[in-house]
């Protein structure tokens, strides 16, 4: 029997209602939760991304502004206009589109965010209370992919869990959510060897690499929870993720698809993060 889908779509869209509930009551309590995203160039596929996160905002009742800067705006212009967002009491959830253009640099961007406006939460005092076990904001991507283990209610204590990829954004913090929840976790990375021998072991397999289709069904262990977090466009323009699943799907107990997956779960905790950056300000006014 083929595994069952882990539907983001679905799950984004039951989310994202609550969002919208509990936004119009902040609102009406006098604070509209308000994002600023920033996205500088113009590569298309951050273009869709943006897109997509103000609409989100929209529907869930979240004011937002669009901040499109020029492919050559300088570092400098763009500190200067992320420091005036930190100062504006309308926005409380700050956002970058990543990639940036190569002559910016993005640590410095990250950090120049106000961590309590830091709704990706990649500024290094957010990872460090993600660390601690006391987060302010959870990034987006690997938060949605822990709602998304609930959402099947996952008994996650005990469990054995892999990541393969050791990014900032998706698997250091997977990693520390999965530890805090009690799997016993291993970061698989570039230089592993022998990822089969790992990836075999794993009830939950998150994989995001950014290599399309590279595990495969000979190296899932039957009926283990399979999170696909890449997002990669094929030659025919078609979109697949990180795990071959056509074949994975009849070894898998359960599998999240690309598109439709964790795609969408990553906006719906951009707004979820946006709305407690809100009630965090409203609170201590
Ligand atoms: N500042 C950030 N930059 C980036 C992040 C991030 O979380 N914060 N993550 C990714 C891109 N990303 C969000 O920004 C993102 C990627 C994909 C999707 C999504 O819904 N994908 C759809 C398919 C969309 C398509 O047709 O291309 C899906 O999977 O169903 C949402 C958000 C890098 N940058």
């Amino acid at each position: 029997m083929p595994a069952k889908i882990i539907d983001g779509n679905a799950l984004s869209k039951q989310l994202r209602t609550e969002i919208a509930t509990n936004s119009a009551i902040l609102t009406a309590k006098g604070t509209k939760p308000g994002l600023a995203v920033v996205l500088v160039g113009s590569n298309h596929a951050s273009q869709i991304y943006v897109r997509n996160k103000i609409k989100a905002c929209h529907d869930a009742n979240i004011y937002s502004e669009l901040i499109n800067l020029d492919e050559n705006t300088s570092q400098v212009d763009l500190l200067r206009i992320i420091h005036e967002l930190n100062e504006n009491p309308s926005i409380h959830g700050i956002l970058v589109q990543l990639p940036l253009p190569a002559h910016i640099d993005s640590y410095s961007v990250l950090e120049s965010i106000s961590p309590n406006k830091d709704v990706d939460g990649f500024h290094v005092a957010n990872a460090g209370a993600l660390m601690t076990g006391k987060p302010l904001f959870i990034p987006c991507t690997p938060y949605g992919c822990m709602k998304m283990l609930e959402s099947i209610e996952y008994p996650i204590r005990g469990a054995r869990a892999v990541i393969v990829g050791a990014s900032n954004i998706v698997g250091k913090p997977m990693a520390m959510l999965l530890l805090q929840a009690g799997a016993t976790v291993t970061i698989c990375n570039s230089k592993t060897k022998d990822l089969s021998a790992h990836t075999k072991e794993a009830d939950i397999l998150v994989v995001a690499t950014g290599k399309p289709k590279m595990i495969l069904g000979q190296m899932v262990k039957p009926g283990a929870v399979v999170i696909d977090v890449g997002i990669n466009r094929l030659p025919d323009g078609k979109l697949c993720g990180d795990v071959d699943y056509d074949e994975v799907k009849y070894v898998a107990g359960w599998i999240t698809p690309v598109p439709g997956g964790v795609g969408p779960m990553t906006i719906t905790m951009l707004l979820q993060n946006t709305l407690e950056a809100a009630e965090h300000f409203h609170q201590t006014r």
